[in-house]
């Protein structure tokens, strides 16, 4: 275990790296904790715990920084969470930033005075505006004020908690009761899913490497919002699926197994990277129902060439991930979000529009985001259903009748009423070609 002033300084270079860069800081833990692999267990925790901490309480710390005329560096930043989020007085960050060897370097006078100011202030204060207080980037205050009118402050302060971690059990090589009992001789605690038949939830902070049935692939970490989702898809075994923006194939390997390795799933995406990834997971899972294929736009020629020939089309796509911020608390600060929101919606029109014509006669269409935005889910749906004529929405209840949803005819899970991450899914059905009468049947 390292010393709380090595752990301090190590969470501070993490913390850096991430202010740095302009990638998701999922992908900076990954890789930095793959520099420190003989890093302990606890010691992980803790940094990522901070790392988190401090991303969740971004806006917050920035204020009061500014209120001190203090500049918004990382490590500024990490003296004011000290203080005001976990209470500590300046003696006990003094000897946390003592300039020893690999420790925080020791604090300046202009330091020192920025504590004494902050002792036994709170974290919020009555002059912070709602967009700081709630910790919302002003892009998204007004449309997300519109879509939870009363309950705003309830669902912006769930995403400000710490989420489970979900697990999805892969049927193929395991049963849930069997996960259960493994996770519990782990002492982890494990619940099973209320909502997802193969979840599991598991409320302790742990490394994942702590789970070898990840390793085995009986396993996959997959929150339960995911897991809904890919459960409507209703994939039977034996049924063509096209899984349109699959990515690393989280709801890919879901489905192929629903389908009980019968029939085919096809695993779409621009994204050559991640479909190579989706192959390995798919290989870990032993899927062999599935396959890949990369496609050079939303309009490749492959979609024309297999029209008409997928009983179920998911199309899981790119969106702002506003259902995500209490998982990735960095994705709300970042630029692109604020500024792609009209183009990520035109790019969702034309991946339905494109994705639909895959849709056999019969078959389902399911549109699924991660987003909380009304003009990314039912505002997509209502456009398209008025420019594609043969899809009818299947509502929700009559799919599944017991799960609780914000929507009538969709599914619609937030952070504060389902405790999951913000998901949006509709599932729509192609009609059947109508069968003419003969003069025979007539009779
Ligand atoms: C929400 S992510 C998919 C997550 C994935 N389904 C899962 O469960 O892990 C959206 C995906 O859409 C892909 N994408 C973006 N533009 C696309 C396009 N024009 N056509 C197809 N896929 C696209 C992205 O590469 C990304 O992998």
């Amino acid at each position: 275990m390292l010393t709380p002033a090595i752990q301090m300084q190590t969470a501070l270079d993490l913390i850096q790296e991430v202010d740095r860069a302009a990638r998701p800081a999922d992908a900076i833990v990954s890789a930095f904790f793959r520099t420190h692999r003989k890093m302990e267990d606890a010691d992980r925790g803790a940094i990522f715990g901070l790392l988190q901490d401090m991303l969740r309480h971004r806006a917050r710390l920035g204020w009061w920084l500014a209120r001190h005329g203090r500049s918004d560096t990382p490590r500024n930043r990490l003296l004011v969470w000290l203080t005001l989020g976990q209470g500590r007085g300046p003696d006990q960050i003094h000897r946390l930033f003592n300039g020893r060897k690999f420790a925080p370097e020791a604090l300046s006078q202009n330091e020192h005075s920025l504590l004494i100011k902050l002792q036994g202030v709170a974290l919020i204060h009555r002059d912070m505006p709602d967009e700081v207080r709630l910790e919302c980037p002003d892009w998204a205050l007004a449309p997300l004020q519109a879509r939870f009118g009363d309950g705003f402050e309830a669902e912006m302060t769930a995403m400000l908690t710490p989420p489970t971690l979900g697990l999805r059990v892969n049927t193929l090589k395991a049963t849930r009761k069997d996960m259960l009992r493994e996770l519990a001789n782990l002492g982890l605690s494990p619940e099973p899913s209320e909502v997802a038949p193969n979840g599991i939830r598991i409320r302790k902070r742990l490394s994942l490497t702590r789970l070898p049935a990840l390793k085995s692939g009986a396993l996959e970490v997959q929150d339960e919002g995911s897991q809904l989702v890919a459960g409507l898809v209703d994939a039977q075994p034996g049924d063509r699926v096209a899984d349109f923006c699959a990515g690393a194939g989280g709801k890919t390997l879901a489905i192929a197994a629903q389908m009980q390795g019968k029939g085919l799933v096809v695993a779409c995406d621009i994204n050559q990277g991640r479909l190579k990834r989706c192959t390995e997971r798919l290989r870990k899972a032993g899927a062999h129902n599935a396959q890949t294929q990369v496609l050079t736009s939303e309009t490749d020629k492959w979609i024309k060439r297999r029209k008409g020939s997928f009983d179920r089309v998911l199309v899981d796509a790119p969106c702002s991930g506003t259902g995500t911020w209490r998982r990735n608390p960095d994705a709300r600060w970042r630029p692109e979000e604020e500024q792609g929101l009209e183009s990520l919606i035109a790019l969702q029109a034309r991946i339905l529009a494109s994705a639909a014509r895959l849709v056999k006669p019969g078959g389902r269409l399911v549109y699924a985001t991660c987003s909380l935005l009304p003009e990314e889910n039912e505002g997509q749906i209502e456009t398209f259903l008025a420019k594609t004529p043969g899809f009818k929405v299947v509502p929700l209840p009559q799919i599944a009748p017991d799960l609780r949803s914000c929507h009538e005819a969709y599914l619609s899970l937030t952070p504060a009423q389902h405790d999951t991450d913000g998901f949006f899914a509709a599932v729509l059905q192609r009609d059947l070609p109508e069968v003419k009468e003969t003069p025979e049947d007539a009779e």
